[in-house]
């Protein structure tokens, strides 16, 4: 086991997965308040991903956690975040490769390619650690559901 506490997200789904990965990459924060860390640096970080849903799709899975980790991890370990122009911005703070913007960034990965299932899982929480003493959880908000 690479990580043994996890936040705990409330829904009423009836399957709920989670996925871990490590993601090796290089970013830097483009504002002055950011200091040292202006400057291009890397981590190793740890990704948690909660999946949620009550069908299952015809392998019987909620989704193939192989093809979660293709998503996340192949995209982006070994890279320079700020690189992922598609993603991340160096003008918005909002779209920065903050620890904040990263998680809410994998999280709209994520769930588009979800989107695309017919069984209509989806991503309720994306826990990322950037360092030992330093994580975030994103959750989105929930649309038109009970939770
Ligand atoms: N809210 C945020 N604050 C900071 C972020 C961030 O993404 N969101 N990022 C950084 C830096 O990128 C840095 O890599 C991480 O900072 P920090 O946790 O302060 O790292 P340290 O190892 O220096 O912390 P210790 O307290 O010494 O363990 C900065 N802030
Ligand atoms: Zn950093």
């Amino acid at each position: 086991m690479i990580q043994q506490i996890y936040p705990q997200v409330q829904h009423s789904y009836q399957f709920e997965l989670n996925k871990d990965m490590h993601i090796s990459a290089a970013h830097y924060i483009p504002h002055d308040d950011a200091g040292k860390c202006q400057n291009v640096h890397g981590h190793t970080y740890f990704v948690n991903l909660t999946i949620a849903g009550d069908d299952l799709d015809d392998s019987g899975f909620l989704v193939n956690f192989a093809s979660l980790k293709k998503l996340v991890h192949k995209r982006f370990d070994h890279t320079i975040l700020n690189d992922h122009s598609e993603l991340f911005s160096n003008q918005d703070p909002d779209y920065f490769p903050t620890t904040e913007g990263i998680a809410r960034v994998i999280w709209e990965v994520v769930q588009k390619e979800l989107d695309t299932k017919a069984n209509k899982p989806k991503c309720v929480q994306v826990f990322v650690r950037e360092t030992p003493t330093s994580y975030v959880v994103f959750r989105p908000k929930q649309k038109g559901r009970q939770e």
